[in-house]
């Protein structure tokens, strides 16, 4: 995040140099082989100390890594500053350099632990008051519809980190949620996802939440606009808007010109990023839907990742080991992409929410010295939950020709202990399996062995494992809500420490705006082939061939 260009490190030199001679010689079967305490040597229990009690094993032996690996990548983090970096995020410095603003989601999470001066911070706990008090009067029936009714329906209308963050952890947490209280989120500009979701909704005992940082968004304003109508269409008297619809958001202004009373505006503020916000008033469909004290619950599992993150040793830091590791194979191996893949139900939004998380934040080209980088900055997230994905793709990634670094994640219990755990047991069994299968393989010899005499060269080839395939273990004793906080946030760091090392500002999203821009002068040439002007023949082509066929 200096702005400096990575590869200008020294330890980013010897790195290259390390990989270059002894990438031949980094065999993980090798590896253990020649290092009984190999598991004991790269892998940490990490355990909350402050805070509801958190524990987590982060296993990162089968990685391509030495000792002196891993300590030239530490040194590496050294020479970026990342300490330093960490820091001024927590002390509240202007590290969003571009938008010029402070990076504060820890203060949403922080409950007068760290001393943070910023504007605003002051007031995170008054907002908690008013989450509190809202979702519990939804949650017990106090709060009633425009005809008297409880509410059962809440509808959560945003997109990107107004929707990710949410949807995820209402997922993750679905053991914790009120049954009772069906939760939607609509996100998408097609008419098709709000339609179908009014479709299944009440009008008397549907709440509308409005997520936006800006609450100048087109998907969620044209969203929130059909639902309002659409509510007014029974409801009629604009009085009753008051009862069903919020708004979350840093535009007052904007919120109540909508025609939402301020009383019913959750704030949060600009150095709150997108892509962190659940943490925020975001998180208010959280809250309704497993309760405002499992909200707290994530939040202080947050906290104590947090100041994990911000008082451990580099070598002991889980969030920087992480981080480094993934450059290891992103920057030197060349590996494009990073899997996710969550050994549990629950889990299975995590990758679409990381995503956005990761690759909104560093996925840039350019220093924040305005240099242009010359390596790779962050990777392509994607994954499944297991163990759906060894049914698809996991094909390629045990035998096609890419190197796809992945984090397997998975906990020890189950909420749902069906046929006394036998379910649970399989999905483990697989969960511990894919990752030893990925790292050593299956040799000719086994496969000659396994087919015996007679089997043709070919099928004896294709049914090798070359293996040698890195990857990261996570697992914890059950998905709680502080667990999930603390997982969210390691991720959250581990992508900080990332683009400090590669220089590049995290925090801002200038990619975005090209594509929004360009959209809104296509809408405006819609309606007449002879408004369509100033594209190339494609795009052009393209519009031409909708307004011949299009039917409204
Ligand atoms: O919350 P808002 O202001 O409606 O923004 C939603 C999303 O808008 C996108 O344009 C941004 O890239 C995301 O970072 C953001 O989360």
């Amino acid at each position: 995040m200096s702005g400096k260009l990575a590869s200008e490190y020294p330890s980013w030199k010897k790195l290259q140099h390390i990989y270059d001679s002894e990438k031949s010689k980094l065999i993980l079967k090798d590896l253990f082989d020649q290092d009984p305490d190999r598991f004991s040597k790269f892998s940490v229990e990490y355990a909350s100390r402050s805070g509801p009690d958190v524990t987590f094993l982060l296993d990162y032996s089968k990685n391509l890594i030495t000792q002196p690996i891993l300590d030239t990548l530490l040194g590496l983090a050294k020479e970026a500053e990342v300490e330093t970096y960490r820091d001024k995020m927590f002390a509240g410095e202007h590290i969003n350099t571009s938008e010029d603003r402070s990076v504060l989601h820890v203060a949403l999470r922080n409950f007068n632990d760290f001393q943070i001066q910023e504007a605003g911070v002051s007031e995170v706990s008054a907002v908690l008051e008013h989450m509190k008090v809202f979702s519990e009067s939804i949650r017990s029936g106090e709060w009633k519809g425009y005809t008297g009714k409880t509410i059962n329906t809440i509808v959560n209308i945003g997109i990107g980190g107004s929707d990710l963050g949410p949807v995820m952890v209402t997922e993750a947490l679905k053991p914790y949620s009120k049954r009772d209280l069906t939760a939607h989120f609509v996100s998408n500009i097609d008419g098709t996802h709000i339609a179908e979701t009014l479709r299944v909704c009440d009008p008397e005992r549907t709440l509308f939440i409005i997520a936006s940082k800006t609450f100048t968004t087109q998907e969620t304003i044209t969203n929130a606009e059909t639902a309002k109508d659409w509510f007014l269409s029974t409801a009629k008297d604009k009085a009753h808007v008051a009862k069903h619809f919020v708004a979350l958001s840093t535009n007052t202004k904007a919120v109540t010109a909508f025609g939402i009373d301020e009383k019913n505006m959750f704030q949060f503020w600009d150095w709150v990023g997108g892509r962190y916000s659940l943490w925020s008033a975001i998180g208010l469909s959280i809250a309704l839907v497993i309760g405002y004290d499992n909200f707290e619950q994530l939040l202080k599992g947050a906290h104590g990742m947090d100041k994990h993150f911000k008082e451990t040793p580099l070598d002991k830091n889980l969030p920087v080991l992480l981080a480094l590791v993934g450059i290891w194979y992103n920057d030197f191996y060349g590996a494009q992409t990073h899997a996710l893949l969550p050994y549990d139900q629950y889990l299975h939004k995590f990758a679409d929410y990381f995503q956005q998380g990761d690759m909104e934040s560093n996925g840039k080209t350019i220093t924040k010295g305005g240099h242009r980088v010359n390596y790779e900055t962050g990777p392509i997230i994607w994954g499944a939950a297991g163990t759906n994905g060894q049914h698809s793709f996991y094909q390629l990634v045990h035998q096609g020709t890419k190197l796809i670094p992945a984090d397997f994640i998975a906990p020890a219990s189950t909420h749902n202990p069906i046929t006394n755990s036998k379910h649970h047991r399989i999905l483990l069994s697989n969960f511990f399996a894919q990752p030893e299968a990925l790292a050593f393989g299956k040799t000719e010899e086994q496969v000659k062995k396994e087919l015996g005499s007679g089997a043709s060269e070919a099928l004896i080839k294709s049914k090798v494992f070359e293996g040698n395939k890195p990857s990261n273990s996570i697992m914890f004793p059950l998905l709680t809500p502080a667990t999930l906080g603390a997982v969210i946030a390691l991720y959250e760091h581990k992508i900080f420490t990332q683009g400090v090392i590669w220089g590049i500002n995290s925090f801002d999203q200038m990619g975005v705006e090209l594509g929004k821009v360009l959209a809104k002068n296509i809408l405006a040439q819609l309606e007449k082939p002879e408004d369509v002007v100033g594209h190339d023949s494609s795009t052009t082509g393209l519009i031409h061939y909708y307004q011949k066929y299009r039917k409204e």
